[in-house]
């Protein structure tokens, strides 16, 4: 290659990131440019497990893997420290550990949770944010359990869980609770018909990505195992009761000493702080993923959005670690073509389908087009969960963190 060299700085080691500085470190050579890899931990945390971390089914130190461990050291180094301001024109990027220059910088910070402002839901819900909001979530249930079983006064209410959001997340989240209820009530010496959990959700329809055959199998599956659906039902506030709810015109308050809300996320909110034209923490990305106005900077993964579809109809896709991953890999190879000055490529999203986990026996999804449900559908939600570690980690880390029961 014949070009000058020039600092490449990746912001983030999710799902984005990690796999652009993966596919890039084989792409280039240690003389080709300087590669910054900044991530406000040390380790990589397999964000799409959050569920299973929260719910305590799976340790949340299995959910994570060292980001160094991923890394060839003689082409990338490797900064752990927050990223505080992107300052898009003078390029150069603040964090706790310093200010790093940068000549292409790839934007990969992720998602954050997002409340709609609903009163007290920051204060007095649990948000599924990342690997340390998720224990906080499993230790805090065992605790409310523990509690009851050793308390004469009892508090029914610490025997009940309430998850704002029937989409995928809080779904997710009931499939791994009606796992681990059955052990933790064993635990705690706790009669299961007294644990009581409920999903309360604003919108008619649960689960939007799915047929109404694949929801009505997740409905029943989770009723079957205790979970209370509350659909169309608006949640306006939460307060240290639990949340409040619109039942028709009147108000009602559902109670529970374990609230989670799993029912929004947004992208960073650097993103607002550093550039125009961003909602919710996402930028409109042009086709090779770079934003109008900067050529030299990438956004990708959830503080992007790639419009898909044509004229009115034209829609962001959603925020998925599959995007997250196809634009890292896509976005190591137009970084390539920018240090050649050659023309860069138009991203293409190759939509390989979606499962949903119902604990780790069950599922529903549609791959390659086809619906699948049970066995079938958890079976290939751990191999899609497996390839995400291979893809980005190499075997080494498949075999370490892998799902093969
Ligand atoms: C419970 C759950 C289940 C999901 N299941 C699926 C699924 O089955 N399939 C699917 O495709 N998607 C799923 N998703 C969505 C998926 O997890 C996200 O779309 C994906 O994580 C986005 O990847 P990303 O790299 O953009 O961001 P992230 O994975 O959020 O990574 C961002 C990284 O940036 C770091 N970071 C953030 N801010 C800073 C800062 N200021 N300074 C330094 N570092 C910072 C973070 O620590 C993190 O390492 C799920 C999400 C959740 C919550």
């Amino acid at each position: 290659m014949s070009f000058e060299r020039k600092k490449v700085v990746v912001l983030g080691a999710g799902y984005a990131g990690l796999q652009t500085i993966a596919k890039l470190q084989k792409l280039v050579s240690a003389q080709d440019c300087d590669i910054t890899l900044i991530n406000k931990n040390e380790y990589h945390y397999e964000a799409t497990w959050l569920h299973e971390a929260s719910a305590g089914t799976r340790e949340y130190k299995d959910c994570l893997y060292p980001v160094a461990s991923v890394l060839d050291a003689s082409k990338v180094d490797f900064v752990a420290a927050e990223v505080t301001k992107i300052n898009r024109d003078e390029k150069t990027i603040e964090t706790t550990n310093g200010t790093f220059k940068f000549d292409i910088l790839v934007v990969a910070l992720g998602f954050e949770s997002e409340t709609f402002g609903i009163s007290g839901m920051k204060e007095h819900a649990f948000q599924i944010e990342n690997i340390n909001t998720a224990r906080r979530i499993s230790a805090h249930i065992e605790e409310r359990f523990a509690n009851y079983a050793q308390s004469t006064d009892k508090d029914e209410k610490d025997l009940s869980i309430l998850v704002g959001g029937a989409g995928f997340t809080g779904i997710e989240l009931l499939g791994e609770l009606t796992e681990r209820m059955p052990e933790l009530c064993k635990k705690y010496g706790i009669d299961q018909a007294k644990v009581k959990m409920t999903c309360v959700e604003a919108a008619p329809k649960m689960l939007p990505m799915f047929s109404d055959k694949l929801v009505n199998y997740v409905v029943d599956y989770l009723e079957a195992r205790g979970v209370e659906f509350k659909i169309a039902t608006p949640i306006v506030a939460a307060n240290e009761n639990g949340f409040v709810v619109k039942n028709g015109e009147q108000e009602e308050q559902l109670y529970a000493n374990t609230v989670i809300w799993a029912a929004g996320v947004r992208g960073s909110h650097l993103m607002e702080e550093s550039f125009e034209g961003v909602k919710r923490g996402r930028i409109v990305v042009r086709d090779d993923l770079r934003i109008d106005g900067y050529d030299d900077i990438f956004v990708i993964g959830d503080c992007s959005a790639v419009m898909s579809g044509e004229g009115d109809n034209k829609r962001p896709l959603p925020t998925t670690a599959q995007i997250a991953m196809q634009q890292g890999e896509f976005t190591a190879k137009q970084i390539v073509k920018l240090l050649n000055n050659d023309q860069l490529g138009t991203f293409k999203y190759d939509d390989k389908g979606t499962v949903a986990s119902l604990g780790s026996h069950d599922g529903v999804g549609v791959v390659f087009g086809k619906e699948i449900t049970g066995k079938k559908a958890a079976f290939m939600k751990k191999v899609i969960d497996t390839r995400a570690l291979f893809k980005i980690g190499g075997t080494g880390v498949a075999f370490k963190k892998g799902k093969f029961l």
